[in-house]
């Protein structure tokens, strides 16, 4: 058994909508859904606002690599066109896998370029520690601590600030 803690983003488009199919293409495994959060463009500033979530998965089988495909099944699902030329640029959405626990409850390392775990810029992005705290109060980012203090103190704490919950969006679809 793996739990993955994954996290959404949308610029473009119908935003809500990307999020949803992302949560409908993990189907079964997500166990617990954030909040939205509307978040100003981290790392290129020169494109829309984000919508952001974080979603708690698990499976009985699915490895580390699984998650990442997962990821990948639900870019496509949204219709994710990449551009090589730009880094941190606009889509329609993102799905990056933020850490994984295996059956010890462990957290799995990986620095392999295809599969960085934890991923490697998560400490840096309040947009997406906000989301996964209101899912895992006591959450730790694996070798970087508490959520808590990540947000209060770490070098996302002034982007923090900047987030704004969208409680009217739900990534629950009621269709
Ligand atoms: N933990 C991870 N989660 C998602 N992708 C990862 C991870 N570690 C490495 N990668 C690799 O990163 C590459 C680029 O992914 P992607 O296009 O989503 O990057 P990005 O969204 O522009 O930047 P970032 O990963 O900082 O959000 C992919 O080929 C993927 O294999
Ligand atoms: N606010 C916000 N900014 C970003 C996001 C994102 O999901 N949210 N994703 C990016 C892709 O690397 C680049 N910048």
């Amino acid at each position: 058994m793996t739990r993955a803690v994954l996290s959404l983003g949308s610029n473009l488009g119908d935003r809500l909508a990307h999020l949803r199919t992302a949560v409908a293409t993990l189907g079964d495994a997500v166990r617990v859904l954030s909040g939205v959060y509307e978040t100003p463009p981290w790392g290129d500033a020169d494109q829309p606002a984000y919508l952001n979530a974080v979603v708690l998965a698990q499976d009985e089988t699915a490895t580390p690599r699984d998650w990442l495909e997962r990821a990948r099944d639900a870019e496509r699902a949204a219709g994710r066109v990449r551009d090589p030329q730009r880094r941190f640029g606009p889509r329609t959405l993102d799905v990056d896998v933020i850490a994984v626990w295996g059956d010890d409850d462990e957290p799995v390392l990986s620095d392999e370029e295809e599969l960085t775990l934890p991923h490697p810029r998560a400490h840096l992005r309040a947009f997406v520690l906000r989301p996964w705290i209101d899912i895992q109060p006591y959450g730790r980012l694996p070798g970087h601590g508490w959520l808590t203090d990540l947000l209060t103190s770490g070098p996302a704490a002034d982007e923090a600030l900047e987030l704004r919950p969208r409680p009217e969006l739900a990534l629950e679809s009621t269709a």
